[in-house]
């Protein structure tokens, strides 16, 4: 039931439905991030089965109980053996249709050439020409697909290499977040194994020049933590960091330092001279062109502002900006224009369903803590950070803890069920009711990321507990409670067996539970479409809460599932 390579992209206005009525209270439509159904003969590893969940399992007995598919190309990846992300799991959410994603278009761009072509290219490769200085490239250094593909880095420094670009610098952020803990030395090898082939047949001057950890350094997101950016600025562009004579000395000097320390986690390195103890090899300077290879917009678009804003801005101290030409791999906010040079288009994702019911004069809420604030808000609107209407479409942002996640599992979701509650009775009294809600609930991701088996049990217990106030709520105003999640995580904490067990703290390509409560059907919930329904994906939801609201699916909409 998933929609074709080339969806809809303008959608006629909402149309009220035949039979169906709007609840007295607002459908409510619940993420449970990271929160898949594992597979059967895995359940020791499994941390959604292994938890106490009273309201989950009553949920899924519910007659609407089913499956959705979160994966692969039922979210627009390039392939069935790509998992699940936030963005692309919160924008098919949102939009009710599937868009080639960002992997995808750059997938494509890479391999036809089309990249190199552009404009973009062109303006990076002459400013270096002119300068002398160095082409800089800066990104996740991983094949997790999530935020950016190793390939696209080495095929761009071939291309490089061969337009006759001198000297380049990488500057590497180790994953091991949407791969294996520590799996870095991997990717690091085939990196120095491509430069050193050019190095040495194109007589070009290519090295690795800094790194550290992604949950460290520069991809911080929703301006959780600035700190973070202002360390890798130094890193990079100023060369500021512990020095070692290569990437994987740096790493691993830092592994058998910290027996604890994963990929995510690594402290900040350069890579400096004369074995590690004379200058460092890249720092960025006046002249220079600067790529940054992610993708995916919500963990560029810090480092991205600190390249591209002038005196106002105040992420932190930059100290002196050196004048470069900066271009991301996509554009990762259309509607900041950032940044404002890019190599390639962006999926045009228009009219989700955020914005056709704010069209409709629905009032509509968007809540979560900082984690995943930006995932109800700009990944559901199709990757746009303002609201469509501010005086009907409400964002509300719960500040999260930002230390100790595994000594936390519990987050800040009842914090979240908490204010939901408190919105929902407040517009109601205020005599404006919400219409429709949105609302993420981080824990099974952040925490199944940790690959701490025992608090990722106790971050979906943690969950289930605020279903059931859910529940309870909605039944008090006599709304309806849609449950679903965006991708797997929680759901399988382990890779391999026996000896070769190891942790995973990556997302999984489990499907998604999917439960519909309606306190009006004396069954507790609507009956969904018949055995097609196992192949329905995540693009499915949106025409099922506009039926709910009592709309027509939109034509060019993923179907409802709702039986007729
Ligand atoms: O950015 C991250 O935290 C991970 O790469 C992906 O997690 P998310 O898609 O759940 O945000
Ligand atoms: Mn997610
Ligand atoms: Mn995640």
């Amino acid at each position: 039931m998933a929609m074709s390579d080339s969806p809809a992209t303008s959608i006629a206005p909402l149309r009220p439905h035949a039979e169906r009525k709007a609840p007295d209270g607002p459908v409510v439509c619940v993420v449970m991030d990271g929160v898949g159904i594992g597979k059967p003969d895995a359940v020791d590893g499994d941390a959604v089965a292994l938890a106490r969940t009273p309201t989950l399992d009553w949920l899924r007995g519910l007659p609407s109980g089913t499956s959705l598919r979160a994966h692969g190309t039922a979210v627009g990846m390039p392939s069935d053996k790509d998992m699940g992300n936030s963005e692309v799991g919160h924008n098919a959410l949102g939009a009710g249709r599937v868009f080639d994603q960002g992997a995808a278009l750059v997938e494509r761009a890479v391999n036809s050439g089309s990249l190199y072509a552009g404009e973009v290219w062109r303006w990076l490769l002459d400013g270096v020409r002119e300068s002398g200085e160095a082409l800089h490239f800066m990104g996740l250094l991983s094949d997790g697909n999530i935020h950016s593909h190793i390939d696209h880095l080495l095929a761009m420094l071939r291309q490089a290499a061969s337009e006759g670009v001198k000297q380049a610098r990488v500057h590497v952020l180790t994953d091991g977040r949407d791969v294996p803990g520590r799996s870095t030395l991997e990717y690091i090898d085939r990196l120095e194994a491509t430069l050193a082939e050019l190095n040495a047949e194109a007589g070009v001057d290519y090295r690795i020049a800094s790194g550290g950890g992604r949950m460290l350094i520069t991809m911080d997101r929703y301006e959780a933590e600035w700190a973070m950016v202002e360390r890798g600025w130094k890193t990079h562009v100023r060369g500021e960091a512990r020095k070692f004579a290569s990437a994987r000395q740096a790493v691993e000097t830092l592994y058998a330092e910290d027996e604890n320390v994963d990929d995510q986690y690594l402290p900040a390195f350069v890579v400096a001279d004369e074995g590690g103890v004379g200058d460092p090899v890249g720092p960025i300077r006046d002249g220079a062109s600067v790529v940054f290879f992610n993708f995916r917009g919500d963990r560029a678009l810090e480092i991205t502002r600190a390249f591209e804003e002038g005196e106002g801005f105040a992420g932190f101290e930059r100290g002196p900006v050196p004048k470069v030409r900066y271009a991301g791999m996509m554009q990762y906010d259309g509607d900041l224009a950032l940044p404002t040079r890019f190599l390639v288009d962006p999926p045009a994702i228009a009219s989700s369903m955020g914005e056709l019911l704010a069209a409709a004069g629905k009032r509509q809420l968007a809540i979560a803590e900082t984690h995943k604030y930006g995932h109800v808000t700009y990944f559901w609107n199709g990757n746009r950070s303002e609201p469509f209407a501010p005086e009907l479409e409400r964002y509300v942002e719960i500040p999260s803890q930002l230390v100790g996640l595994d000594e936390r599992p519990w987050m800040r979701a009842a914090e979240v069920t908490d204010r939901l509650i408190t919105e929902v009775d407040a517009a109601a009294r205020a005599g404006a009711p919400l219409d429709f809600v949105r609302i993420n609930y981080a824990n099974g991701d952040m925490i199944g990321h940790t690959g701490a088996l025992g608090p990722t049990i106790m971050a979906v217990e943690a969950v289930d507990l605020c279903l059931g106030r859910l529940v309870a709520a909605t039944r008090r105003v006599g709304g309806v409670l849609v449950v679903t999640a965006d991708h797997g995580n929680a759901d399988q904490m382990f890779d391999g067996a026996g000896d070769a067990r190891r942790v995973r703290t990556s997302h999984t390509l489990n499907p998604v539970p999917l439960a519909i409560f309606d306190p009006r059907e004396s069954t507790g919930g609507p009956v969904l479409t018949g055995p097609g329904s196992a192949e329905a994906g995540l693009a499915n939801v949106a025409s099922t809460c506009l039926e709910l609201l009592g709309f027509a699916a939109p034509e060019g909409y993923a179907p409802s599932l709702l039986r007729r």
